[in-house]
């Protein structure tokens, strides 16, 4: 079955590979000519890790390509997958002007049947106003279903994730649909939820919507624990071993950032609302990682002291590691809140660039992790690259200023970080 993929960005190009991989023969579309033509000479837009060498064997293959030529394409393809992006509007609401351009292309030029599905993000009622939308920019009758099979992968795993799923959900209520989805999942060993499209467009949100209260849970949690004198790792590690509570996303930070948690809340706040139904849970949740940031650094600030005119090295500037993706990440919301207090920052990031429009003679990025925390008063981890993780902090240490360390994380051995010599701070760990 050859299969249309729109929309080359982290979800499309990684569903595409694994299509691929699935030994299905993919196309991939995108309105960027410019990321067209970096994909057709095997190189892949944003960092990843292991999608290029997929996207390699793959192109070698010829069972992946690129075109800008979307009507050629869709005369070739029965199935096209929709993964455009839906970002948040200024209200919160999430903007489907793409997922509605893609569609309407799709019916204008469309002339035998086409199977459409959605997998980006969207709010429940989408998949039936996708219908619509593609109905009526038909020049004459023909048929055609829309089914929503959202995603869950995570940047930084996108591979391992969409290769190995927890489950594939397919919102459908065509047998014909269902039947052709079925197939392409066939060798996906993970459970396979069929359910009505709202009911699929729902579980994405509520799924993300869980994952961000678990955090916002612990990191409200790891304030109580600073005042108690009780370790939030060590909480976290005692509940997390009840299987009805599990031990991911109980890791204490700086919070939750990325293109999606961020964004999915708003937009499944903006749907309640527009409902009449209240979330106060979720409101909290976004309360609590909206004010976590400004909790870490005045928890710092009183260990340090002021950063006016200090010198220190912020690491990390991506939202989680093994992405270059800044997209809401606490991390520049950290180098803002340096910068308004005046401090001088040296950042790092093994491939996150530092914005141009923060850039200045007292913000620099530097190459190594050695030049970045020479001469600093401070160290501040805001992205656990395992680069960060596993250094030689004993030998770091000797080049810099002041030995604090302000672990945004919690990703470093506290103990161990004092014994080095730092004046070592995380979060919720006294
Ligand atoms: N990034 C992630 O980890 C995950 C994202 N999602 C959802 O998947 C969707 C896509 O997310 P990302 O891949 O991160 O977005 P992205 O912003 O990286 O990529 C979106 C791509 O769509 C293209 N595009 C826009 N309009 C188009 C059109 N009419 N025709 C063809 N291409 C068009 C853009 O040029 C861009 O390359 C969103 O709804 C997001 O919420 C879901 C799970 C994980
Ligand atoms: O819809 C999406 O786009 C995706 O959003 C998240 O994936 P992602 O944002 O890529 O990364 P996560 O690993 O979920 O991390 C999100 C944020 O939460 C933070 N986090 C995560 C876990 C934790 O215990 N503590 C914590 O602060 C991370 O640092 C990061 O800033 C979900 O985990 C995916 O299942 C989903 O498909």
């Amino acid at each position: 079955m050859n299969i249309l993929i729109v929309g080359m960005g982290y979800v499309g190009v990684t569903t595409g590979l694994i299509l691929a991989e699935l030994g299905w023969k993919v196309t991939g579309f995108d309105t960027n000519e410019a990321k067209l033509n970096r994909l057709a000479v095997g190189t892949l837009p944003f960092y990843e890790p292991g999608l290029d060498v997929l996207l390699e064997e793959h192109s070698r293959a010829g069972s992946i390509s690129f075109t800008s030529d979307f009507e050629t394409a869709l005369r070739e393809h029965p199935i096209i997958f929709l993964c455009v992006g839906t970002p948040s509007r200024p209200d919160g609401s999430a903007d489907l002007q793409f997922i509605r351009q893609a569609a309407e292309q799709i019916g204008s030029l469309m002339t035998e049947y086409k199977l459409v599905v959605i997998k980006s993000t969207v709010p429940v009622g989408t998949n039936e106003q996708v219908v619509r939308w593609i109905g009526e920019a038909q020049r004459e009758p023909v048929s055609f279903d829309v089914i929503s099979n959202p995603e869950f992968l995570r940047e930084g795993s996108a591979l391992h994730d969409a290769l190995h799923p927890d489950r594939v959900v397919i919102g459908s209520t065509n047998k014909q649909a269902t039947a052709i989805i079925t197939a392409l999942y066939k060798d996906m060993t993970c459970p396979l939820i069929v359910t009505k499209p709202q009911t699929a467009e729902m579980i994405k949100y509520a799924a993300n919507a869980f994952l961000a209260t678990k955090i916002s849970f612990i990191n409200e949690l790891s304030r109580l624990c600073d005042r108690l004198g009780v370790s939030v790792t060590d909480v976290a590690h005692g509940m997390g071993t009840d299987p009805r509570i599990g031990p991911h996303f109980l890791r204490a930070g700086i919070g939750f950032g990325g293109s999606c948690f961020p964004k999915d809340i708003q937009a499944l706040l903006y749907t309640a609302k527009e409902h009449g139904s209240e979330m106060t849970l979720l409101n909290s949740v976004v309360a609590v990682n909206q004010t976590q940031i400004s909790y870490a650094v005045h928890n710092w600030e009183r260990t340090f002291g002021s950063f006016r005119n200090k010198t220190v090295a912020l690491l990390g500037l991506s939202f989680k590691p093994e992405t270059d993706d800044q997209r809401e990440s606490p991390a520049l919301s950290v180098l803002k809140h340096l910068m308004e207090e005046k401090a001088i920052v040296r950042v790092h990031d093994p491939v996150s660039k530092l914005p141009a429009d923060m850039a200045s003679d007292r913000v620099r990025q530097f190459e190594t992790l050695e030049d970045t925390v020479a001469a600093c008063d401070a160290v501040i981890l805001c992205t656990e690259w395992k680069q960060y993780t596993t250094a030689d902090w004993g030998l770091l240490k000797e080049s810099m200023r002041q030995h604090y360390f302000l672990d945004g994380r919690n990703a470093l051995d506290g103990k161990r970080m004092s014994s080095l010599g730092f004046s070592y701070r995380c979060l919720g760990n006294p």
